[in-house]
Formats: structure tokens, C-alpha cells, sequence
């Protein structure tokens, strides 16, 4: 039973209205409250599960190169080490916030319980927009950053890596900054990094290749061939851009994919092997294209599947009732709101959830990390085939719970991540 101090806490951790601006943190507390209602989980668990154990915020100045000097905000939230070093991406986005990164962390601890890898959960940035710097800003920043934060991270602490806005540059950076002050060659302190300093080949592309197995088995699941099922990406990055052209090589047709001016669109499949990602060129979809529509119609498109694979936040109550595809995989972290997903399960349209869906990302970071550890690396084949297998075991254990239980596969996935992590944290006997 919680002490009374302990439910008068809760009461005013309460998340905001759902028919307002909900941020990260409100969406991931009332999906742990909502999962762990389906399960027999400790209260106090439960509790402390909905608290970040550490954040970190820092200042990070930066002399632009007019030679003024701007100071920048940056976070890592630390949430749940219970499974293993924290784990979770870094962000360079100007919409980076306190809650964001801690609710981004919630769904990093979820996600690496899903997948069974041992991991806690962790998530950070800089409130930055790198559009608006030149690359030497951009690796001045990063290198003053990684300086704030070193206490914070190291291989066997907390281990980033990239997410939006951030790549496998900016990995070497920090590896490289880390190592400096460590005073020795460090690559297990951030996964992404290019393969010739101690990156797994296969990792910026596993996030988008996850998404294309997990929307391959919920279509067989739903007994629908790929080929003949129309799909739209939004977001045409790491995530969105390798989803969309495997599904493509798969046989399916991509009907629509984004970026952030606008959509483009043809029932017939566009050429997504001829498009360029984010990091390849940015904005280069609607860049070249003749006809762009503007971004809230990608929600309403007469597609089969929709794949948010962008930003948080996208599907809420005021687009849900107009979604015209039957099935949603989320590639994107938190891109449907809570109100959102009430009116989509009435509406019998199933959301696969980012912590299952885009889950290759952090377990090629756990590949690469184990191959850091080992001085050895592996294959791009043997990358892809244990991410295959790995996922698929993942994939299992969240069907089973949908088909055992009838839940929602939102609420499987979290009944499988809660039930792990509430055995661990029993085990390690942090709580009463
Ligand atoms: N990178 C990773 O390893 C992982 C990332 N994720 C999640 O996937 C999502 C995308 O990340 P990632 O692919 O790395 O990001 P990238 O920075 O590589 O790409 C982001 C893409 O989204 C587009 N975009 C940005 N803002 C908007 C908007 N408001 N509306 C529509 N499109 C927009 C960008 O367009 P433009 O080119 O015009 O800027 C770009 O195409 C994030 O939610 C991230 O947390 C999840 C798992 C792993
Ligand atoms: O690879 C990782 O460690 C984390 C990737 C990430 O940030 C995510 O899955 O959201």
C-alpha cells in the first residue's frame, strides 16, 4: 500500500487535461498507468517508474563563428537503470524540452524491456535547430556538450546515441570528446558512430528496417500481402526513409512520404530508392517535387497504412476521426496522443507502438556495443539477421498478449516491458 505522502506525490504528478498541448511526459504516464491497470504490478513500482531517477540540465555555450558567443540548454534524463546502463538517443531540436527528454526516457526504458536487451532507459538533447548552424557550430556545440554531460555518460553508465537531428557525425564527435577527457580511446560511449571508428555496420538504417518487419507481420497478421497494400511515411530520415524504401523492395507501394514543408503523393507508388533522406539532403522531398500537399493532409490520405515517422504529437483528437488507413505503425516516439488512441481503438484501428515498431535502432546500438566491447565487428548480414530475430521474438511476445488478453497492441507491448522490469526491480529488491 502507498503511504499517504506518496499518493498525495502522485495526485500532482496527475498529467495535464488530454484535450490540451499533452507533452512526452504527460503521454508516456497516462500509457503507464493505463498498462499498468491490465497487469498485478506493485503500486510502488509502478510509482517509481513514473519518475525520471536523474535529469541533467546544462548550459552549453557556443562562440558562432561571427564570433559571438550564444548559450545553449541541453538535457540527458536518466530514467530506469534496474535492466542495465541507461540507454537512449540524443536530440538537436528546437523543440527539446525538460519533459520531453524525460518522457522520451520513460519510452527508452519500455522499449529496451520489450526487446529484452539490458538496458535502462535515457533520453537528451540541446535546444537547438541545426539548420541554423554551419558544421563547425554544430561540432563545437556537440564537443562543449559532451564536455557538460561526461559525468553523466560512459559504457557502462549511459550510453547515447542519435535521433532527430543527430547522426553518425555527431557520434564521432562525442566519442572522440569523451575519449579526450577519459584520456583514452572510448568507442562504447555512444553507438551510431561510423563504422571505422567502432560503429556496427546497419545501425542508422535499423530503426527504418524494425518499422518494415513489424509492418510486414502486422499485415500478414491482419492476413494482408505488403504487395498491393499502399503505405505513406511521414518523415523522410533515418527512421522514415529506410522504412520506406525496404517496404518498397518488399512489394509494397509507397504511396505518400513527407518531410517538413509538406507531403508528396501518388496512389501509383513513388521512386523512394530515388529520393534523398534527411541526411543524405534535407527537405529534398517536396525539394524537387511538383506537387507538394501541405502536412496535416498526410492524415487523411486513402492509404492503407500510415507510418508517422517525424515528430511526437501528430495524431491527436483533432485529425483521428478523419484517418482513412486501417492499420498505424508508429516510427516516430510518441506520435499519437493519448486522446488520440482512444479514438482510434473505438474505431478498431490498430497502433503499433514506437517501442516495438522502431526498437532496431537501440538493439543495433547493443549490437555495436557488444562489438565494442569485443574489439570485433560484425558483418552488415549477420547485423540484419539477429535484428530480424530479435525482433520477431519481440513481435511474438506482443501478440501473444494481444491475442491472450484482447488488449490493445500499445498495451501489450507495455504489459510485456512492465512485467520484466517489475521482476527486476523485485529481484534487486529496491523496493518494499
Ligand atoms: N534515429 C534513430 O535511431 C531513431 C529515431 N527514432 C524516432 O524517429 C523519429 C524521426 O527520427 P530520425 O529519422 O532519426 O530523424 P531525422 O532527423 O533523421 O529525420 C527527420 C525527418 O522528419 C522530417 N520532419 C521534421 N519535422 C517535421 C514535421 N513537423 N512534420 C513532418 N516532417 C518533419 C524531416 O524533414 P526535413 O528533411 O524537411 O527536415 C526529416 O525528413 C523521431 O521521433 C525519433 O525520436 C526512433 C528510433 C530510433
Ligand atoms: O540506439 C539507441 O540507443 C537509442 C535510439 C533511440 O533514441 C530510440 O530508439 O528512440
Amino acid at each position: 500500500m502507498a503511504s499517504e505522502s506518496t499518493q498525495q506525490g502522485r495526485a500532482s504528478e496527475e498529467p495535464a487535461d488530454p484535450t490540451e498541448f499533452e507533452s512526452a511526459l504527460d503521454t508516456a504516464r497516462r500509457q503507464l498507468a493505463r498498462a499498468a491497470s491490465h497487469i498485478d504490478i506493485d503500486p510502488n513500482t509502478v510509482e517509481r517508474l513514473n519518475h525520471p531517477a536523474k535529469v541533467h540540465e546544462v548550459s552549453v555555450p557556443l562562440e558562432r563563428d561571427d564570433g559571438t558567443v550564444e548559450v545553449f540548454t541541453g538535457y540527458r534524463a536518466q530514467h530506469d537503470s534496474v535492466r542495465g546502463p541507461y540507454k537512449g538517443g540524443l536530440r538537436f531540436h528546437p523543440g527539446v524540452s525538460h519533459d520531453e527528454c524525460v518522457g522520451l526516457a520513460m519510452w527508452m526504458t519500455w522499449k529496451c524491456a520489450v526487446l529484452d536487451l539490458p538496458f535502462g532507459g535515457a533520453k537528451g538533447g540541446v535546444v537547438a535547430n541545426p539548420k541554423e548552424l554551419s558544421s563547425g557550430e554544430e561540432e563545437r556545440l556537440t564537443r562543449r556538450f559532451t564536455q557538460e554531460i561526461r559525468d553523466a555518460i560512459g559504457p557502462t553508465r549511459d550510453i547515447p546515441a542519435p535521433d532527430m537531428g543527430t547522426n553518425e557525425q555527431t557520434m564521432a564527435w562525442i566519442m572522440d570528446a569523451y575519449s579526450m577527457q577519459q584520456a583514452e580511446t572510448t568507442p562504447g560511449v555512444v553507438t551510431g558512430k561510423p563504422p571505422v571508428v567502432g560503429g556496427s555496420y546497419g545501425r542508422s538504417e535499423a530503426p527504418g528496417r524494425s518499422v518494415a518487419i513489424i509492418t510486414r507481420e502486422v499485415c500478414d497478421y491482419y492476413d494482408r500481402s505488403l504487395e498491393g497494400t499502399t503505405v505513406a511515411v511521414q518523415g523522410f530520415g533515418s527512421v522514415g526513409a529506410s522504412a520506406a524504401r525496404l517496404l518498397d523492395d518488399w512489394g509494397a507501394t509507397i504511396a505518400a512520404v513527407s518531410d517538413v514543408n509538406g507531403v508528396v503523393y501518388d496512389l501509383d507508388g513513388l521512386d523512394v530508392q530515388a529520393i534523398p533522406s534527411h541526411d543524405e539532403e534535407p527537405e529534398a522531398v517536396t525539394k524537387h517535387a511538383d506537387d507538394v500537399l501541405p502536412s496535416h493532409e498526410f492524415f487523411e490520405l486513402d492509404v492503407d497504412v500510415l507510418i508517422p515517422a517525424a515528430v511526437g504529437n501528430v495524431i491527436t483528437e483533432a485529425n483521428a476521426d478523419a484517418i482513412q488507413a486501417s492499420i498505424i505503425i508508429e516510427g516516430a516516439n510518441g506520435p499519437t496522443t493519448s486522446a488520440a488512441d482512444t479514438i482510434l481503438d473505438n474505431r478498431d484501428i490498430p497502433v503499433v507502438p514506437d517501442i516495438l515498431a522502431n526498437a532496431g535502432g537501440v538493439t543495433v546500438s547493443y549490437f555495436e556495443w557488444l562489438q565494442d566491447i569485443n574489439r570485433r565487428s560484425w558483418s552488415l548480414e549477420r547485423v540484419n539477421d539477429e535484428l530480424e530475430k530479435e525482433m520477431l521474438a519481440a513481435w511474438e511476445e506482443v501478440r501473444s498478449e494481444v491475442d491472450e488478453r484482447g488488449v490493445s497492441w500499445r498495451d501489450a507491448a507495455y504489459i510485456v516491458a512492465l512485467s520484466r522490469l517489475a521482476e527486476a526491480h523485485e529481484a534487486r529488491g529496491l523496493w518494499p
